[in-house]
């Protein structure tokens, strides 16, 4: 999954790629290359007492010196920006693919979890490859090169290199094959902090409304505790490699000295031979060390690079048409629902069965029911927040999955039941549907949506500021600016679900005569619980438990539609009803 992952999204930087891997060849050589001249000034001038020799060599060294400063520095540049630029792409790549879900798909991960995915999962692999930009290339040239070297400077005493390198490897290996399972977990509890935090920040005010802090507080301390001991598993292990690296290190290079010692004493071995073997020892122990820690980021980015793959690999549910039809030169908004039948994934019953329902331009429709007999699925199918498990959807006679995506939205205006307004200003959220409306335009729909008059008091009009959900607006104030910004988009079908619940009776009434002069040529379908809102509609569907029981006026169907009635008279008395 990760090379997978690495191949996708490095392929567009192959040339950074080139060019850091010939800087970090250049610096690992001239890495490799400096014990070797120090041995030489060491033997060949310190030793004879040679001045001009050392002079000579140690300008050289100066000179490799500054070579390999300046390969490091231009590798580790351009692995950072390659690796940042890795980072945006599958961000971005992740973004657009969660962009493209439907309600089922964002139900299947989660938001947390996609929150996640999105930022810390990527930051992960980010960070694996700038480590592996600086590593992979100096770490094993410098652990062959540094064995090749030593075995030059001194072929009995490299005996020890043989005991060091697999006494290392397979240290490392295991604890990389402990490390995996770990970071998995790690990588899951994370999403559970976040949808606890979440939930906890989005619930504040029912949880203070129930007093329930105490109980919050403990579920959060568990999934954080949860978390942490994880994290601390991990941490051991990180924290056991460095102490059995140290050590190997260490008695190595005792090792080294000791029978180095002897070499000399026999004439064997130069003096600079062993400085240069011991510079050589190092170096290779560091390279193992540092592909070690390499090692060590590889299982968590891999779980990292599977959960983005998992998003990225997820087909929506609601596709768009592969060849969409041509945009039709005059959209009239006749909306046809013919024998729907619709299933939520996983559940038995369908909600909606056989459901037959027509809306024309110039008519208002209204849907009533008790709750749960799904009303807002059944509105929900036509900008295909869903599609339709059986039966059709049609716009102006065609069906709405050959519809291209754009024309839905432009025709489609839905005021869902629980408004969400979008951090920014007034102005910026009813342009959310056309950006090009002109402030006349937006005050137009404010007078229609009734909420002319609060938005005049607010500080700043339009340019009032709105937080994230708009939680700085109440309710009902939500409810209709979110009305006005379906009005400034314009659509030929409004379709209301539950939108004027939170208003008081005598503001529902101005605002649905409003509407009626502002929609008068498009297709309205209104979803209510109350009565007094849906009585004057052209026409009123019956749903009871996923079925339409009833489709008629008001009077008709007060002649003789039982379930109609008994929701009718369960608010209004005979006289009012009619
Ligand atoms: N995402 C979902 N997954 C599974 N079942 C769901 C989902 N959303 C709604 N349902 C079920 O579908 C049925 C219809 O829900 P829907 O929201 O359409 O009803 P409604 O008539 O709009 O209700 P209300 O008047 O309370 O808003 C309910 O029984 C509900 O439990």
């Amino acid at each position: 999954m990760l090379r997978q992952l690495l191949r996708n999204h490095l392929a567009p930087y192959r040339r950074p790629i080139a060019f850091l891997v010939a800087l970090q060849l250049l610096q690992t050589g001239a890495t490799l290359y400096l014990p070797t001249l120090n041995a030489d000034i060491i033997d060949k001038g310190v030793v004879v007492g040679d001045t001009g020799y050392v002079l000579t060599y140690g300008a050289v060294m100066i000179a490799v010196s500054v070579v390999q400063v300046a390969g490091n520095i231009g590798a580790v540049y351009y692995g950072a920006r390659t690796a940042a630029a890795l980072g945006r792409d599958v961000r971005a790549a992740v973004f657009d693919r969660v962009q493209s879900f439907s309600a089922r798909e964002l139900g299947h991960f989660g938001a947390p979890s996609l929150i996640t995915r999105t930022t810390n999962d990527v930051q992960q692999v980010q960070m694996l490859v700038l480590m592996a930009f600086t590593l992979m290339v100096s770490a094993p040239i410098m652990c062959v090169g540094g064995i090749v070297l030593a075995l030059g400077q001194d072929v009995p005493l490299s005996a020890v290199l043989v005991a060091v390198v697999p006494v290392l490897g397979v240290s490392v290996g295991l604890v990389v094959a402990r490390m995996r399972p770990l970071f998995r977990t790690m990588q899951e509890r994370l999403d559970t902090v976040n949808r606890v935090l979440r939930e906890q920040i989005t619930g504040n005010r029912v949880i203070r409304a129930f007093v329930r802090d105490a109980y919050e507080r403990e579920r959060f301390r568990g999934a954080n505790r949860e978390l942490t001991d994880v994290s601390v598993s991990a941490g051991r292990l990180m924290a056991l490699m460095f102490p059995t690296v140290m050590t190997v290190i260490n008695f190595s290079s005792v090792a080294v000295v000791w029978f180095g010692a002897h070499r000399i004493d026999d004439g064997g071995m130069e003096i600079g031979a062993l400085t240069a073997f011991l510079a050589y020892l190092m170096q290779i122990v560091m390279a193992v060390m540092m592909a070690t820690f390499m090692f060590m980021m590889v299982p968590r980015a891999e779980v990292c690079a599977e959960r983005i793959e998992e998003v990225l690999r997820t087909e929506t549910s609601v596709r768009p048409p592969v060849t969409p039809l041509p945009t039709p030169s005059a959209v009239r908004g006749r909306l046809e629902i013919r024998g729907a039948d619709f299933r939520y994934p996983g559940a038995e019953e369908p909600v909606l069965r056989g459901i037959d329902l027509v809306a024309g331009p110039g008519e208002t429709t209204a849907v009533i029911g008790s709750t749960g007999s799904g009303k807002s699925t059944l509105l929900g199918l036509v900008p295909r927040l869903f599609d339709v498990t059986g039966g059709r959807v049609l716009v102006d006679g065609v069906d709405v999955r050959e519809l291209d995506p754009a024309v839905i939205a432009r025709t489609v205006g839905l005021v869902p039941q629980r408004p969400y307004l979008f951090s920014g200003t007034v102005a910026t959220n009813l342009r959310y549907g056309r950006p090009d409306a002109t402030d006349d335009e937006l005050w137009q729909a404010l007078e229609t949506a009734q909420a002319a008059d609060f938005v005049r008091g607010l500080e700043g009009g339009l340019n009032a500021p709105i937080t994230q959900g708009g939680t700085n607006v109440s309710g009902g104030q939500r409810q209709r600016l979110a009305i006005a910004r379906t009005l400034v988009q314009r659509p030929e079908i409004y379709l209301f679900d539950d939108s004027f619940s939170a208003l008081d009776y005598r503001t529902d009434a101005l605002l649905r005569a409003a509407l009626a002069r502002d929609t008068a040529g498009a297709t309205v379908v209104i979803v209510a619980q109350r009565v007094s809102t849906i009585r004057d509609a052209d026409r009123i569907v019956v749903l009871d438990e996923g079925r339409v029981v009833g489709t008629g006026r008001h009077a008709e169907l007060m002649a003789d539609n039982e379930t109609y009635r008994e929701i009718v008279l369960s608010q209004l008395t005979e006289a009012e009803a009619a």
